[in-house]
């Protein structure tokens, strides 16, 4: 799903990203790249963490302020040597020494991002700058997870990177649409300004182990439902699509995006679109 986004002026005035610290040079020479995962503890994050771990030149910091992350998606990696696990509130300043940040930290479903939807603001908008801060003070490169909700309505289907999307800015779902929007456009604007090294990915629907069941997510309320042997909610069967990526998948495309050359943004996801009874039909 990958394609050059650029708008018409993104890449026009980049600079060269800032030289790493000479403090993190000298200390942290032991390890070859010390990666900090913030959302860590969340369902994706922490399938992140597991690939990121088996590298062993890595050295994993998790940040979380468990929300709606837990420290049982990361318990295999505590006491690791190579593993931190810090709570933090990422709209707090975080001083820290790294060479990658993946910024994941957010709440993700519409329960939860509307639950306090002031606070998901502030996550996405001062979590974003403290993040971006970070980066520019030690040189790190970062990658934003964005999502697809940042189409919002979209009136083009599908979306490819270059729709800039339908959404409401006063909408109940706005704290989070909106609040990725902005996101971005940080990340850009420190890109343009500062020579951050930038990535971004915006996330389609993710399923797998460790995904909350209580989430509201289509997959997760099927799964649910189904558990519980309650009927399984279809809105408006033929009309309603969606695309659904395994979490593995998911996370070697971050990585891949991480690694690679293009800043983004970039779909990651399934291409293929599902009708939501067709996925009745076929799980259950
Ligand atoms: O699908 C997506 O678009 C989303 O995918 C992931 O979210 P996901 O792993 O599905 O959701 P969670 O399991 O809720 O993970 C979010 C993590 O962020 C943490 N968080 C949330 C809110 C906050 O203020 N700080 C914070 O650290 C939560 O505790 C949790 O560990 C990414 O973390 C989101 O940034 C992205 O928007």
């Amino acid at each position: 799903m990958a394609k050059d986004a650029s708008n018409g002026d993104n890449h026009v005035t980049r600079k060269p990203p800032p030289e790493p610290s000479p403090l993190r040079k000298a200390k942290f020479f032991q390890a070859n790249m010390r990666i900090l995962v913030t959302g860590g503890a969340g369902f994706i994050g922490s399938h992140l963490v597991d690939k990121l771990m088996e590298n062993e030149k890595n050295e994993v910091i998790v940040v979380d302020n468990y929300f709606t992350g837990s420290k049982d998606n990361v318990s295999q990696w505590i006491g690791h040597p190579r593993f931190e696990l810090i709570r933090h509130d990422v709209t707090e300043p975080l001083l820290i020494e790294v060479d990658q940040i993946y910024h994941l930290a957010c709440p993700a479903s519409p329960i939860f991002y509307k639950y306090n939807p002031v606070k998901t603001i502030k996550t996405n908008v001062i979590g974003t700058l403290n993040m971006l801060g970070l980066a520019k003070r030690v040189g790190a490169r970062i990658l934003l997870t964005s999502t697809s909700e940042v189409y919002g309505d979209p009136l083009v289907h599908p979306q490819d990177e270059s729709y800039w999307g339908n959404v409401n800015p006063i909408g109940v779902r706005s704290c989070y649409d909106e609040g990725k929007r902005v996101a971005e456009t940080l990340m850009f604007d420190y890109h343009r300004q500062h020579g951050i090294e930038i990535r971004i990915a915006r996330i389609f629907n993710t399923y797998g182990p460790r995904m909350n069941i209580d989430d509201g997510r289509v997959v997760s309320n099927f799964i649910a439902q189904a558990i519980r042997d309650e009927p399984l909610t279809v809105q408006l069967p033929g009309t309603q699509t969606r695309s659904f990526c395994y979490v593995s998948d998911m996370v070697d495309g971050l990585i891949r995006l991480m690694e690679g050359d293009n800043t983004g943004p970039i779909n990651i996801g399934n291409p293929g679109n599902y009708y939501r009874h067709l996925i009745v039909d076929q799980e259950f």
